[in-house]
């Protein structure tokens, strides 16, 4: 789905697999998203062939391991992909319109984003109020009196007391929850449809945490905000999303509403994923964590990149790279346990319930070079 050349208007046909939510008139729809880093070593497929949408209002939450490619994700939607990275195909719509191709400039001030660190957000040599009001400049046109009251009020909806005072004051003064809160103070001054949070609470300790997850979503229901909210933490996935994308190696592996994700998650890595939350276990499952790491993907996908990882993987896991599938309404995943055509190669080459033992090396000699 290469939009290299292409008319970025031109209707797409839209791969019904690859799209979980239906259709509709999406806030933002994503659609075959291919990001890459060109190193001096190799191409960095960070971003591989990924497709979404959120609707306006509602909190999609992308979850995966360090490396999965949720940042570059988030840095794509907002066009901050600089050198030597470079969106190389794929369509970005925002409210419809094409946002790939430099187009992002009409929208800025639609889409806001919060980062994971609140230090590295905010500027130590102006006053939170100064930010605040240099934003709602840019973004809203709004100066003089009408910036300073509107800079109060922004510092009050984020929950920050003696607002009037606090505007005045520089961001060192401020405790990392209140300036967390200050940082999304800055972001709502520019009236955005959409705020994407990378990891927002990351930094925070776990009460602030839990302060900062309320605040987003008082804010959501008091400003009909849509939400992508970045984690690597399935516990806040359940606490703030409403649907669920689940990303590893670059790829969107499973998506779904997060009440059908918890209760039938489909691919074995949100399984895995499922399993690490602290005192969650899920029925029938075999992976307390998940060992091993996140490869890096350099190439494009010819098997499934989680396949060495995983305890349900077969032999064609290693020669055929799954799709995103309709496992249910709503509800996609990308392996080759739910495609047809592959239910023989689990007699013939199952590796299932082998992964932890030595034995690894009889269960594939018909299996080709798996390590
Ligand atoms: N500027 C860059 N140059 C080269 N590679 C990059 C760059 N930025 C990201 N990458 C690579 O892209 C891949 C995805 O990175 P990304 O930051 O999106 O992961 P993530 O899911 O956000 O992880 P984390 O949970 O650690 O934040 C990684 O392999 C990373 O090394
Ligand atoms: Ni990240």
């Amino acid at each position: 789905m290469a939009a290299d050349g292409a008319d970025p208007h031109a209707e797409r046909p839209v791969d019904e697999a690859a799209r979980a939510d239906g259709g509709g008139d999406a806030l933002l729809e994503v659609e075959g998203l291919t990001t890459v880093f060109h190193t001096d070593k190799e191409t960095i497929r960070a971003v591989d062939d990924v497709s979404f949408s959120v609707e306006e209002g509602e909190t999609l939450g992308i979850v995966g391991e360090s490396g999965s490619g949720k940042s570059v994700t988030a840095r794509s939607i907002l066009g901050l992909i600089d050198s030597p990275g470079v969106i190389e195909s794929g369509s970005i719509r925002f409210r419809g319109d094409e946002l790939t191709g430099d187009n992002w400039d009409t929208h800025r001030g639609d889409i806001s984003i919060v980062f994971q660190d609140p230090s590295n957000s905010l500027n130590p040599v102006y006053t939170v109020g100064n930010q605040i009001r240099e934003t709602l400049r840019i973004h809203q046109g709004i100066r003089g009196q009408e910036a300073r009251e509107e800079a109060v009020r922004l510092l009050e909806s984020v929950g920050i007391p003696d607002a009037r005072r606090r505007v005045t004051e520089y961001p060192h003064q401020f405790s990392g929850g209140m300036r967390q809160r200050a940082v999304i103070a800055v972001a709502l001054a520019c009236d955005p449809d959409l705020l994407v949070c990378d990891e927002p609470t990351t930094a925070l300790d776990v009460t602030i945490q839990a302060q900062i997850l309320e605040l987003l979503d008082d804010l959501q229901d008091e400003e009909d905000l849509a939400i992508v909210f970045i984690t690597h933490d399935m516990g806040v996935i359940e606490e703030t999303a409403d649907r669920v994308n689940v990303m590893y190696a670059g790829e969107m592996v499973e998506s779904a509403p997060v009440g059908e994700l918890f209760d039938r998650p489909q691919h074995p890595y949100t399984r895995g994923l499922l399993a690490s939350i602290p005192g969650r276990t899920v029925s029938g499952d075999r992976l307390p964590t998940i060992g091993g790491e996140v490869p890096t993907p350099t190439a494009e996908a010819t098997d499934c990149r989680f396949a060495d990882r995983c305890p349900e993987a077969f032999d064609a896991c290693e020669r055929v790279h799954p799709e995103p599938i309709r496992v249910g309404p709503d509800h996609t995943a990308a392996c080759l346990l739910h495609e047809e055509g592959y239910e023989h190669d689990l007699d013939a080459g199952d590796l299932r319930g082998e992964g932890t033992t030595d034995g690894d090396a009889d269960a594939v000699a018909d299996g080709g070079d798996r390590a």
